[in-house]
C-alpha cells in the first residue's frame, strides 16, 4: 500500500427510532456496530478493516484483529475508512460539484436524462428508477448514474457540462476510488488465503464501474417515504462518498435499523456487493457465507437535503461467476450455482424491482 493503510472509523451507529428519522435519534446509546464490528482503537491495519467485518471463523486466524465476535454474527463488510489516501479537497470538490448538478433547472438536469425520447428507461443518465410495476415503491431521490470505466465506454453525452468541474473531478475521483478498490480487494484475498491478486483478477478490463450520484431532497412526510427503499448493492464493491452534514444511511442488523453518522471527517464507506458475495462466500455453509452483502436503506429529513456518491465495481456482463475453485473442497462444496453476471443482474432486477425480496444470492442457493 502507498499510503500506510486505510483506518477505520470507530464508529457510533445508534439503532434508529421508529419514525425513520436519523438525525434525531437518541433513544439507545447501545453501539452496536462499534463494539461488534470495529475494535476500538483508532488505527488499525490494512488487514483488520476487513477482519472487523468478517466471520468469526476467519477471524480467528488473525492476531491483529481486536473485534470481539459473539456467536451468531453475522458478516458484513459496511465500514467507514479513513487514511485511504484520497485528499479531503477531492472529495468536496466531488461533493460540490454534485449539488451544483442537482441545483440545476430541471430543463438543464434532463439534457443528460435516462429516458431516451422522455419514455425510453436506460440505465445512464440522470432521473429515478425505471418504473416496472403499478405497484413499485419509488424513492424519494433523484439520481445521476454514470458509465465510469472502462474508460473507453464512458457515454460522454449523459456527462453534466455543467458545473464545468464535472467531468474532470469524476474522472480524478475514480482513478483514487479504483486504487482504494484494488487495496480492499487485496486485503480481503490475504484474509481468505488466497494469492493476492485474486480477488482483483476477477475484475478484467471490461469490468464496469458506475458512479451514482444520489440527491434526497427535503420529504414532508419522512415518517412515511425512504430516500432509497432496502437493498443490497448488486456488484462486487461499493465505495460510497457521503455528506458530511446530513445523516440518512442505515444498516439492518439482526431485525433493527441502525443509523450511519454523516461523514463529517471525510471517511468513505465500503459495502460488499451481492455479487462478491457469490463469489467468495463459499467455505462456511454452517454460517451462509463469510462475506455478506449488508442491506441498507436511506431515510429522508424533513428539513434539510442530503447527498452520496457511490462508485459501483462489477464484474464483466459475461463473466460467468460463482465460488473461487480455491474455496471450495470435498467438504465445503459450492453453495450457489454459477451464472453469468448479466443473467445474474437481470434476476436481481427482477426479484429487487417486484418486491420479491432484495437478496438475489438467496435465489442462487443450491
Ligand atoms: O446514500 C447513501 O448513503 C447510500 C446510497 C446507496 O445505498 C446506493 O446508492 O446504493
Ligand atoms: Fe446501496
Amino acid at each position: 500500500m502507498s499510503h500506510g493503510g486505510c483506518r477505520i472509523q470507530c464508529s457510533n451507529w445508534l439503532p434508529a427510532c421508529k419514525n425513520h428519522q436519523a438525525s434525531t435519534c437518541s433513544e439507545s446509546k447501545n453501539c452496536l456496530m462499534g463494539t461488534l464490528l470495529v475494535p476500538r482503537c483508532r488505527s488499525l491495519s490494512q488487514q483488520s478493516i476487513l477482519a472487523c467485518c468478517l466471520h468469526p471463523t476467519i477471524l480467528r486466524k488473525l492476531p491483529s484483529c481486536g473485534r470481539r465476535c459473539r456467536p451468531g454474527d453475522s458478516s458484513s463488510v459496511c465500514d467507514q475508512v479513513s487514511n485511504h489516501g484520497m485528499e479531503a479537497s477531492m472529495m468536496d470538490s466531488v461533493m460540490t460539484a454534485s449539488r451544483e448538478f442537482f441545483h440545476l433547472s430541471l430543463e438543464e438536469k434532463k439534457k443528460c436524462s435516462n429516458l431516451i425520447d422522455g419514455k425510453y428507461f436506460q440505465v445512464e443518465g440522470y432521473g429515478n428508477d425505471q418504473v416496472r410495476t403499478q405497484d413499485q415503491r419509488l424513492d424519494w431521490s433523484d439520481r445521476l448514474h454514470l458509465r465510469v470505466e472502462p474508460e473507453g465506454g464512458r457515454n460522454l453525452v449523459h456527462w453534466p457540462t455543467h458545473p464545468k468541474s464535472f467531468r474532470d473531478d469524476l474522472h480524478e475521483y475514480a482513478l483514487k476510488c479504483k486504487r482504494i478498490k484494488g487495496d480492499v480487494l487485496r486485503a480481503m484475498a490475504k484474509i481468505l488465503e488466497l494469492d493476492e491478486d485474486c480477488l482483483v483478477n476477477q475484475f478484467n478490463s471490461d469490468a464496469p464501474t458506475f458512479a451514482r450520484f444520489n440527491h434526497f431532497p427535503p420529504c414532508p412526510r419522512p415518517d412515511l417515504v425512504l430516500g432509497i427503499k432496502p437493498h443490497a448493492d448488486f456488484p462486487a464493491l461499493t465505495v460510497l462518498l457521503m455528506d458530511k452534514d446530513v445523516a440518512g444511511l442505515q444498516y439492518l442488523r439482526d431485525g433493527t435499523w441502525y443509523n450511519v453518522p454523516a461523514a463529517c471527517d471525510h471517511t468513505l464507506l465500503i459495502n460488499i456487493g451481492l455479487t462478491m458475495e457469490v463469489t467468495i462466500s463459499e467455505p462456511q455453509i454452517m454460517t451462509n457465507g463469510i462475506f455478506t452483502g449488508p442491506m441498507h436503506r436511506v431515510v429522508t429529513n424533513a428539513d434539510k437535503e442530503r447527498i452520496s456518491v457511490a462508485m459501483f465495481y462489477g464484474v464483466d456482463p459475461e463473466q460467468e461467476i460463482g465460488p473461487i475453485a480455491h474455496l471450495l473442497s470435498e467438504e465445503q462444496p459450492a453453495q450457489y450455482r454459477k451464472m453469468k453476471a448479466k443473467d445474474l443482474l437481470v434476476l436481481h432486477h427482477e426479484h429487487y424491482a417486484g418486491g420479491r425480496g432484495p437478496r438475489i444470492a438467496d435465489a442462487l442457493k443450491i
